[in-house]
């Protein structure tokens, strides 16, 4: 058989994301991501030892992403059109990297199961660590709560800083009991994280049906109920109160979102926001203010805020 095509393009932490989404909408077979954000923390072992980072072999900067193509895929417009959507990734505000473009024909049998090594169990925050499936990690102490994933298709792994600050949010602002809608699921993430720390019923959404279906399949993993997944775009059509309402995404999907929320927000309830890229800190809140949303909190890992925000009465 003919050798599999890799196609990597060499980009930032922050457009990691939008890359592996052109390189599956383009038709790769999987995707691998090589990011340095993920080096930033703890690693621990499937048998519980904790490494050090620094002690692993990983790039220092930036990110790859790779697409893995049929061999008989028509390699030169594939690339041009790549090299067109890489082009505007700066537009959406996101930092293209490097940006460069690089074809190899992998002999790998198995490239399906190749990036798998990228994964590790990740400790999140002090109760909640994310363990890819095919891991045999156990609990290395008491109280640890294992989310388990298949990361193969969307977002949020949780090796992300805006995936990590929601869920030190989701920490902050669960109580036990909250109705929750997670705008934006991705992999479901955010949805089981909020369900193990005891919030009764979450409605998670995505726009990307591919979403969706990981989420779902991710859910199966996980000793979860309450959690109903659906595809829908922003919050159009919902109209069931949440003492929770929380999205992960970029500042240009939260601005449309934001004069949603108050509609769909229980009286007390908190909205939790991340994805924001600093410089699109200010308009955010500006959006808060202006549907009487008061920044209540406010949270950073490297260029990334994070913001929860209520009604307060005057
Ligand atoms: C950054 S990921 C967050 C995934 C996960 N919630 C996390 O925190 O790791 C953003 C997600 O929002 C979804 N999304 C983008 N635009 C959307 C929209 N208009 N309505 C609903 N979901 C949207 C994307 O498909 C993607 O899965």
């Amino acid at each position: 058989m003919d050798d599999w095509i890799a196609l990597t393009i060499d980009t930032s932490t922050e457009a990691v994301e939008a890359v592996a989404n052109f390189l599956l909408e383009a038709g790769a077979e999987g995707v691998q991501i090589d990011d340095s954000a993920d080096y930033a923390h703890e690693v621990i072992t499937a048998t519980g030892e904790w490494l050090d980072p620094n002690t692993i072999p990983h790039r220092q900067a930036g990110a790859a992403v790779s697409g893995y193509f049929a061999p008989q895929t028509h390699l030169e417009e594939l690339r041009q059109n790549l090299a067109a959507k890489v082009a505007q990734l700066a537009s959406f505000g996101l930092d293209p990297g490097a940006g460069t473009i690089t074809v190899a024909d992998i002999a790998t049998k198995n490239w399906a199961n190749e990036w798998k090594k990228y994964y590790h169990p990740l400790r999140l925050t002090r109760f909640l660590t994310v363990v890819p499936d095919w891991s045999d990690y156990q609990p290395a102490q008491s109280g640890e709560l294992i989310i388990r994933l298949d990361p193969e298709m969307a977002f949020g792994t949780g090796s992300h800083p805006t995936t990590a600050l929601m869920v030190q949010l989701l920490e902050t602002y669960i109580r036990g009991g909250e109705q929750m809608i997670d705008v934006g699921t991705g992999s479901g993430i955010l949805a089981i994280a909020a369900r193990m720390l005891g919030a009764a019923q979450v409605l998670a959404t995505d726009v990307d049906d591919i979403a969706v279906a990981n989420a779902e399949a991710n859910l199966a993993l996980n000793p979860v109920d309450h959690i109903t997944v659906v595809a829908n775009d922003l919050l159009n059509g919902i109209d069931t109160q949440a003492d929770i309402v929380c999205a992960n995404i970029l500042a240009e999907v939260l601005l449309p979102l934001i004069p949603q929320v108050p509609s769909v927000l229980a009286p007390g309830g908190v909205c939790l926001l991340a994805g924001i890229y600093e410089d699109k800190a200010d308009a955010i809140k500006a959006a808060l203010a202006a549907v009487n949303l008061t920044v209540v909190e406010e949270r950073r890992s490297g260029d990334w805020v994070a913001l929860a925000a209520k009604v307060v009465a005057p």
